[in-house]
């Protein structure tokens, strides 16, 4: 084969990959724009229509007016040598009246279909906050502990809406202006289709840089992404309460408002820097389309000066051109808008799209109704998802009905990990969960947690009233008594002397807002616990803001409420674990000790160690 061969043969095949890249992304985007579409349709299908009828009249309206404009101009050029002025001005005086009907009609449904637009779009943008809060709601925890899935969370949540409203408007323009501009075509095809064609072709050039700036604006987003979520992390770090005492404290402010200041900086320049490419460019293209357009205008002089054409159709022309001008350059514009889009709303739909590993099992065991008896660690093993370090290596112990058993070790060592295992927001990697023999992975999700109740050590606080704080630990139960749990928990006097009583709202964030202690906040987490009821009760870091004597009443009460239950208690303060029938102390991931307080303290071990330290911490 001959060198010229061999190189025709190496084009040849560049040049069908990169037609078969251009198919395949064709093929993307009208993919996503049908679901975009779909989307749109499913939230708002009717203003969809009214939005749709009433394009479909605006792109109707300025060819009618440029039609009459032609009528009007021929009208008066003939009635300049016309002998009859009466008769010329009963023809005009009309055609004026309706143009004027037809400009009113123009600026209504204008304004009618900007005010469709606002209610589409408020509505959509709830619509589309609502398929994300639900998806967001039943996605696994380790969705929010990995970096990438917080990147596409990040882009779902912060472009989506902006995005899929913009949409909608590409869709409405490139409507309206695709109806608008056959009718400018035929009007123009009539007077030179070689004129017409070339004016479509000048406008050529526009599009294709939008097209390419649409698809590096993606681009330099996804790789903006991370430094986004920091920019707006070190936003929230400055403006939150949750930072302000610290901030203050130790000075921080304009440490923090620097780093914000630097990635805002960057990401600014990066973007202008391609913005400003783009202007030039699109600078470029207008020359081709100014050209074109005057080019025409030329030649519609001389046909008229020729005699070829009347001065109406000169202005009808004329005008007529620049109109297709605008309309292609807005339906390309859209265009363009909607590949960009389309390409963020990706994000959108790989959110939607994610599986989460923890989903409801094909024909889920029923958990035992009356309690269960035991619950079995056999050799359980687990890593976070993307890591592979063991934070639980071989991990095997028991729980039984009745019994309070309590975790212990160092920080680090992996307790608050066996109880996200428990509470099926992680599978194990190797080993089994089984309550009453049935491996936990065959439970329903949520089935499951209705039988668990857990203070996490980082609980939450709701800036609600008191009622709700405590009703959401189970809002399947709406008729348990709010006070009972707040007793057990040592919430109920102090609950008492808020001015509204289990009415309060807590916290600072909205007007009369009552701000609690930490020690009480925390009660009031235990009080929600409490009022679920369950027949496993875990307490991960309980007495942490406790003061000595709440802890003392509290686990007098809580020793009495499980008794028929389970219980786990993990605590760094031995005058909780002492209570527990049975203690594992866990040392890197690994059940390094177990027994009651009694027998590990007598192997002078691990605990004996942790023991004495605390203890000595404490002699006068
Ligand atoms: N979401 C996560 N992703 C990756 N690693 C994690 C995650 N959460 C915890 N770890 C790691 O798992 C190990 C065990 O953490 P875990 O929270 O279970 O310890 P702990 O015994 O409860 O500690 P502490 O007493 O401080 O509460 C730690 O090394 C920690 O860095």
């Amino acid at each position: 084969m001959s060198n010229s061969n061999i190189r025709l043969k190496v084009v040849s095949i560049h040049l069908s990959g990169f037609i078969r890249d251009i198919f395949v992304e064709l093929i993307q985007v009208i993919k996503n724009l049908s679901r975009t579409l779909r989307l749109i349709w499913s939230i708002t299908s009717r203003l969809t229509l009214v939005n749709l009828i009433s394009s479909v009249i605006l792109g109707i309206l300025p060819i009618c007016s440029l039609y009459l404009t032609k009528l009007i101009v021929d009208t008066a050029t003939t009635g300049i040598l016309a002998p009859d002025k009466h008769q010329v001005f009963s023809l005009i005086i009309p055609l004026v009246i309706i143009a004027a009907i037809i400009a009113i009609f123009t600026a209504f449904f204008r304004s009618f279909s900007h005010y469709i637009s606002i209610v589409q779009s408020s509505v959509l943008t709830d619509g589309l906050n609502n398929i994300i809060h639900e998806k967001s709601v039943h996605l696994e925890l380790a969705y929010y502990e990995n970096k990438e899935y917080q990147d596409t969370l990040h882009r779902a949540q912060f472009e989506s809406n902006f995005r899929i409203n913009r949409v909608l408007l590409s869709i409405v323009k490139i409507g309206q202006s695709l109806i608008s501009i056959g009718s400018v075509l035929v009007i123009l095809i009539s007077f030179s289709p070689i004129a017409g064609l070339i004016i479509f072709s000048s406008t050529i050039p526009f599009f294709v840089i939008r097209i390419l700036s649409s698809a590096k604006i993606y681009a330099l987003k996804q790789l903006q992404t991370e430094n986004e979520r920091k920019g707006r992390y070190f936003h929230w770090i400055v403006t939150s309460q949750i930072f302000a005492k610290e901030i203050r404290l130790f000075d921080l402010g304009s440490f923090f408002i620097h780093k914000f200041n630097d990635i805002q900086v960057d990401l600014r320049h990066e973007q202008l820097s391609l913005h400003k490419k783009q202007l030039i460019w699109e600078s470029f293209s207008q020359i081709f389309m100014t050209a074109a357009i005057f080019g025409s205008f030329l030649y519609i002089v001389i046909q008229t000066v020729e005699g070829g054409i009347t001065p109406g159709d000169m202005v009808m022309y004329f005008m007529g051109f620049q109109m297709f001008i605008g309309y292609i350059q807005s339906i390309f514009g859209g265009m363009s808008d909607l590949y960009q889009d389309q390409l963020f709303l990706d994000n959108l739909f790989q959110f939607l799209d994610h599986v989460p590993e923890i989903i409801v099992p094909p024909s889920p065991k029923p958990v035992p109704q009356e309690g269960f008896n035991q619950i079995v660690f056999d050799r359980v093993s687990f890593s976070y998802p993307g890591t592979d370090e063991n934070v639980l290596s071989e991990v095997s112990f028991q729980i039984r009905k009745g019994e309070i058993i309590a975790l212990v070790g160092e920080n680090g060592a992996g307790k608050s990990s066996i109880v996200k295992l428990l509470a099926l927001l992680y599978h194990p990697d190797r080993g089994k969960i089984l309550v009453d023999g049935i491996d936990i992975r065959s439970f329903d999700p949520i089935g499951w947690r209705k039988h668990i109740a857990i203070l996490f050590q980082d609980y939450s606080s709701y800036q609600l009233t008191v009622e709700e704080n405590i009703r959401l630990g189970d809002l399947n139960h709406p008729g348990r008594v709010v006070e009972t749990a707040a007793k057990k928990a040592d919430a109920d006097t102090f609950i008492s002397q808020l001015t509204k009583g289990y009415q309060s709202v807590l916290g600072n964030f909205f007007s009369g807002g009552h701000e609690l202690s930490t020690g009480q906040w925390q009660r009031i987490a235990l009080a929600r616990t409490f009022y679920r009821d369950a027949d496993l009760v875990i307490l991960d870091e309980p007495s942490s803001s406790l003061d000595a004597l709440a802890e003392m009443k509290i686990f007098e009460i809580f020793k009495e409420l499980v008794i028929d239950k389970s219980a786990i208690i993990i605590s760094h303060r031995f005058s909780t674990i002492m209570m527990a029938d049975k203690i594992y102390v866990l040392d890197k991931g690994k059940i390094v000790e177990e027994g009651s307080h009694r027998e590990l303290y007598e192997k002078n071990g691990k605990y004996t160690e942790m023991f004495r330290a605390q203890a000595d911490s404490y002699q006068v």
